[in-house]
């Protein structure tokens, strides 16, 4: 195995009966390397992370992690993974450190790993609390802690941040890179492709077990060509406002026109935004949206 190939499938499809989860899916991800999967509910994300913990077979293809075929379950591959499903049941009468110690025996592990990983994920405070007293984010940063044990090579985290707040979703997410940066891959599947900026490295898109658009978000919005809007202010009524902004706008509410522009374009637009003088009062730009390049390429998809 190379350094390239922590994750390697090559042209994986799974079927259950007659739904086809996952078709023709072909993706790698390297060490250091955090790959987001994206897609509605359906899309594959979690068939595609069983494939890859071995948990599902393939009906087709090929699929090798750290080297290895994963269903062949050899547990000195298998504790270099760490895995944290969607949902995740722990016994609420335990406290945090005696649920670690009992998951940190099955991964042989010694118990002294427990205080320094609890604390890592911020739950040092609330070590020896019942977990049946944790809030949402607690549990979550426990079941990532979980995830942590045997500092794993591999992480692959199933809608980790579903129901925390922005701040413990940040906190979260600032985990994540410096696991990375300390060399771990991180695989993790979202809806949200709003909240992956600075985190993922590489975005993949799925749409109904297909592979939309594979690559980094600067690289996703140079495909998608999107374009940047623009909302100018004039200083009087729209019908004194400079002859370029009629042309070239539409006259929305009161005092503004909205254009739209491309990063070509952009700077051109904007200068002749400036050189109006005193005739415009304000310029807005917005550029698309993550949320917009997922449409974007769901829209794509759906022309299939
Ligand atoms: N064990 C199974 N038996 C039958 N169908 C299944 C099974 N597991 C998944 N599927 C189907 O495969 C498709 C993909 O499901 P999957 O759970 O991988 O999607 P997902 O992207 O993780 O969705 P979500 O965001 O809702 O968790 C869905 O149509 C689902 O109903």
């Amino acid at each position: 195995m190379t350094e390239a190939h922590v994750i390697e499938l090559h042209r994986v499809a799974k079927h259950f009966g007659k739904v086809e989860a996952v078709r023709d899916v072909s993706l790698s991800a390297g060490a250091g390397e955090c790959v987001a999967l994206v897609g509605h509910n359906g899309a594959g994300k979690t068939t595609l992370m069983k494939l890859m913990l071995g948990l599902l077979h393939p009906s087709r293809g090929d699929v090798r992690v750290l080297g290895h075929d994963p269903c062949a379950g050899a547990f000195a591959v298998r504790r270099r993974i760490g895995f944290l499903p969607e949902t995740i049941a722990f016994n609420p009468a335990l406290t945090a450190t005696e649920m670690l110690r009992f998951y940190a025996t099955l991964k042989r592990e010694p118990r002294s790993v427990v205080a320094p990983l609890l604390a890592r994920v911020g739950l040092a405070a609330a070590a020896d609390r019942r977990i049946g007293t944790y809030s949402k984010g607690m549990r979550q940063r426990l079941g990532l802690a979980q995830a942590l044990l045997g500092e794993p090579a591999l992480l692959f985290l199933d809608e980790p941040t579903t129901g925390l707040d922005p701040a413990l979703r940040g906190q979260f997410y600032g985990l994540i890179r410096d696991l990375a940066g300390a060399g771990a891959t991180v695989l993790i599947s979202t809806h949200a492709l709003g909240e992956l900026e600075g985190v993922a490295d590489r975005v993949v898109i799925l749409d109904r077990g297909e592979v939309l658009a594979d690559g980094s978000l600067g690289e996703l919005r140079r495909l998608a060509h999107l374009p940047i809007r623009v909302r100018v202010k004039v200083a009087g009524p729209h019908a004194a406002a400079p002859a370029w902004l009629r042309d070239a706008g539409q006259a929305v509410n009161g005092h503004h026109f909205d254009l739209t522009c491309t990063p070509d374009t952009k700077m051109a637009l904007l200068r002749r935004a400036v050189e109006s003088g005193s005739a415009v009062d304000d310029i807005e730009v917005a550029e698309p949206t993550l949320d917009d390049l997922y449409a974007h390429f769901l829209s794509r998809g759906d022309a299939r």
